[in-house]
């Protein structure tokens, strides 16, 4: 399933990328010599597609989206982007972090705005960043600072910052792992509808297995480090999911095997 941009006030409405991963490798120089932090992967995620990376702790699974980010160079193997290799940091692509990391001193408007203000362009689009927070609901808070904000809103700030550059990959790491578990649940269908909306293309780091398989098009396990793909998940259920439906609970049955843990529920 593809993400369509059907929404009229969406007003991020880019094409999804294309990210072609092949044949990559990763060493880390430690003290005690070359770490090899991932073996050998090869994984696309096709335009608009939610791909979501589940592996163990320490696998190796924020050092892929780091090279996806272009925020370092794989070792071996090829990473591109819509067929150009992937060398640096753009704005094309956005990766959000666990920690919404807002500047304190900036209202959640002026946030939100960063991007469009680093890039020199915030006077032409000051209507984006307005659209930014229409898209996560958060118009009336727009004059409001972080300290007034609650986490899930401060992560919906965080998404807003990474939307109003119109992304063409999201690249997600843990985003909704510090929100209590009733904030998380709401926010997992906000992160769906933004998705569904806007048509970037997604890639998913969490620990949460449950999580997986209600967002992603796609679950990648991944093994121990060094990683390696260890099974793919298709997630064969339409949007919007139902969190009950039996089919999430037999493949979250097949995820867990593959995790090497024992589903005994
Ligand atoms: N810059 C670095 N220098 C050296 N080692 C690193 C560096 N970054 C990560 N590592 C090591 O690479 C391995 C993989 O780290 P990574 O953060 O990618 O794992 P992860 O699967 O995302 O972990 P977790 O699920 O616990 O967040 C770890 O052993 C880590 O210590």
């Amino acid at each position: 399933m593809v993400a369509t941009a059907t929404t009229a006030d969406a007003g991020v409405r880019q094409a999804g990328a294309h990210i072609d991963i092949r044949g990559v490798s990763h060493w880390f120089d430690v003290p005690a010599g070359p770490l090899q932090v991932l073996d050998d992967i090869d994984l696309s995620v096709k335009p608009g597609e939610f791909v979501a990376l589940l592996g163990p702790s320490g696998c190796g699974k924020s050092t892929l989206l780091r090279l996806v980010a272009g925020l370092e160079p794989a070792t071996a193997g090829r990473i591109t982007q819509d067929d150009a290799p992937i060398t640096r940091p753009d704005p094309s692509r956005i990766v959000v972090f666990q920690d919404p990391t807002l500047y304190p001193w900036r209202s959640v408007w002026d946030n939100v705005a960063l991007g469009l203000q680093a890039r020199g362009v915030l006077k032409a689009q000051r209507g984006r960043v307005d659209e930014a927070l229409k898209l996560v609901g958060l118009t009336d808070f727009a004059k409001a600072f972080p300290h007034q904000l609650s986490g899930g809103m401060a992560q919906r700030v965080a998404l807003a910052r990474a939307l109003v550059n119109d992304p063409q990959l999201l690249v997600l790491d843990e985003p909704l792992g510090k929100l209590d578990s009733l904030t998380r649940i709401a926010m997992q269908s906000e992160l769906i509808n933004l998705w569904q909306r806007a048509g970037f293309s997604a890639l998913l780091v969490t620990h949460d297995v449950e999580e997986a398989l209600f967002l992603a098009n796609r679950v990648i396990v991944l093994s121990d480090r060094p990683a390696r793909i260890a099974a793919e998940i298709v997630v064969d259920l339409p949007y919007p999911r139902h969190r009950g439906h039996a089919r999430l609970a037999e493949l979250r049955h097949e995820a867990l095997r593959h995790l090497g843990l024992d589903a005994t529920w």
